[in-house]
């Protein structure tokens, strides 16, 4: 049996850490200093959930407006969106809306599951409380997990969550997968995945 396609698109104001999220969780690693994205990067991982395997295909955007290219082209066909802010900095947290809106505009299915992610809580001078993260997330309809790279701490359930909620919402996926998708909500794998991510994870 082949696996099973899905594709994740990450955004978000530059800096805020999407590439180092992106590489932790593929490669494990970390990198203090990373340049910035340039156009679109993309990364493949595979993932087994629910005896059923995936491939994600995972597209990495530039935060800097120069760097952004073919806006549109990426957002195409994509099922779950990860959009990224600086716990740090309040003005990566301000313009979630601006992102949402983009995402709006281009996105080609209605269905799209979305996942509000906090970073870097590692750093002290924190500038958006857990709270106020968490109001926006649920006021959206998105998933909501606070993480930090550089620590791993949430890096795996936000994923996690995600690619669970993507295979729950049959409207993002052809016939066949949606049978798979139901089997899925019942099966035991999935209610361990799902219960050991909770005390991150809020669902709107
Ligand atoms: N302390 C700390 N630093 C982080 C964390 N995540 C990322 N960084 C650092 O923040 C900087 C920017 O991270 P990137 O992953 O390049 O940010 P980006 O959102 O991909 O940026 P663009 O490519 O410009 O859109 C890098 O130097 C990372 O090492 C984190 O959780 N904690």
């Amino acid at each position: 049996l082949g696996a099973e396609s899905m594709k994740l698109l990450l955004i978000g104001d530059s800096a805020v850490g999407k590439s180092s999220l992106l590489l932790r969780f593929t490669d494990g690693t970390f990198e203090p200093h990373l340049n910035p994205t340039i156009g679109v990067d993309f990364k493949v991982k595979e993932m087994v959930l629910g005896g059923i395997l995936l491939q994600l295909a995972i597209w990495d955007t530039a935060g800097q407006e120069r760097f952004r290219t073919l806006t549109p082209s990426y957002y195409r066909g994509t099922q779950g969106v990860i959009l990224v802010y600086d716990v740090t900095r309040k003005e990566t947290f301000m313009r979630l809306t601006s992102w949402l809106n983009e995402l709006e505009m281009h996105a080609t299915r209605s269905d799209i599951v979305k996942m509000l992610v906090g970073n870097k809580i590692d750093k002290p001078d924190r500038e958006v409380d857990r709270r106020e993260g968490l109001q926006f997330a649920r006021k959206h309809s998105m998933l909501f997990v606070e993480t930090s790279v550089k620590t791993q701490h949430g890096v795996q359930c936000a994923f996690e969550e995600l690619v669970i909620r993507i295979l729950q919402t049959p409207e993002l996926w052809d016939k066949d997968m949606q049978k798979k998708g139901v089997e899925l909500e019942w099966s035991e794998a999935n209610t361990v995945v799902a219960s050991s991510c909770s005390p991150y994870c809020s669902v709107s």
